[in-house]
């Protein structure tokens, strides 16, 4: 289909992913309509229900419950030590701070490698404990089988090519798709897990030339994390995004906050009131 621009597009009734007025659980189905209107969205992780309703109220279509809660959220150095119980109890938390957004869980290193059963196992815990519209596999054509199996399930799944950080002990943090060869093997990944019945697919750290092409090629939308400005939509770590994350953070980051700063300001300026007697004050005290 012919990309439209979002306004040649965009309905009267303003039914538009983020800025659209409805207050129902948005679905896969909403995300395949956007891409034929070709509007472009916003998704951010998130690990914990206020964050998550903060989020929400803010029109965020999509949250992702990312593994990468490993490293901001449960003090993990990787993705890869976050286990199943751990994703599951971050999803129910964001699910039950929201009532808008389509809440997409991740499943954790472990959790489906062996196969599609066992995807299948693991990505029911997270539909059926936690509540998640959708779930989100590493990997093109090696997770396939698992994609095709979870989705003629009645799970809608995200797939997740380029950079996959669970197999940082392989191939560490580097760019994928650099080169002709590896630019046709993204590309048939792609293609792989389209035709498996992906709903959208995180196409992680490939060059933005590249990724543009495969949002050309593709009918279901990509949705871009260091791919540049032209796939469909754009995910960012939320503690990345607003400053709070520790240490280094990745060179394709926009920092829209600082978080970091305000809190610890804050909890300085706390700290000298209590030491220095001025808090609690007479209004915050009961007689
Ligand atoms: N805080 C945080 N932000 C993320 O975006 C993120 C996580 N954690 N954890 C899970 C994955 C891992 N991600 C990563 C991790 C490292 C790089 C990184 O070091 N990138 C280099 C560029 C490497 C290259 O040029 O080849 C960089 O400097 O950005 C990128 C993405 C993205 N995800
Ligand atoms: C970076 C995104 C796509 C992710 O997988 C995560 O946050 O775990
Ligand atoms: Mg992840």
């Amino acid at each position: 289909m012919t990309q439209l621009s979002a306004a040649q597009t965009k309905p009267s009734d303003g039914k538009t992913l983020y800025g659209g007025k409805g207050t129902r659980r948005i679905t896969v189905r909403d995300i395949a309509l956007a891409k034929e209107r070709g509007e472009k969205w916003p998704m951010l992780t998130a690990y914990d229900a206020m964050t998550a309703s903060v989020f929400d109220e803010s029109g965020i279509p999509v949250l992702l419950v990312g593994d990468s809660a490993g490293n901001c959220h449960l003090g993990y150095e990787t993705t890869v030590p976050v286990t199943l119980d751990e994703m599951t109890m971050l999803s129910a938390a964001v699910v039950r701070g929201t009532s808008r957004a389509l809440i997409v869980g991740d499943l954790p290193f472990g959790s489906y490698q062996e196969g599609p059963v066992q995807a299948l196992r693991s990505a029911t815990r997270l539909v059926k404990e936690a509540g998640v519209g959708a779930v989100k596999l590493e990997g093109g054509e090696r997770s396939h089988e698992q994609i095709r199996l979870l989705v003629e399930s009645g799970i809608p799944v995200m797939a997740h090519i380029g950079l996959t950080p669970q197999s940082v002990n392989a191939m560490g943090y580097r760019v994928q798709g650099r080169g002709e060869e590896a630019a046709q093997q993204l590309l048939r990944d792609a293609k792989s897990v389209q035709d498996a019945g992906a709903f959208a697919v995180v196409l992680e750290l490939v060059p933005a030339e590249l990724a543009a092409e495969v949002t050309r090629v593709l009918h279901i939308p990509t949705v871009g994390i260091g791919a540049g400005p032209d796939t469909d939509a754009q995910v960012l770590v939320w503690t990345d995004m607003l400053g709070l994350t520790s240490g280094r953070v990745p060179k394709f980051v926009k920092k829209y906050a600082a978080l970091r700063e305000v809190m610890g300001d804050a909890a300085k300026s706390f700290a000298e009131d209590v030491v220095g007697g001025t808090f609690p004050l007479d209004e915050h005290s009961v007689h």
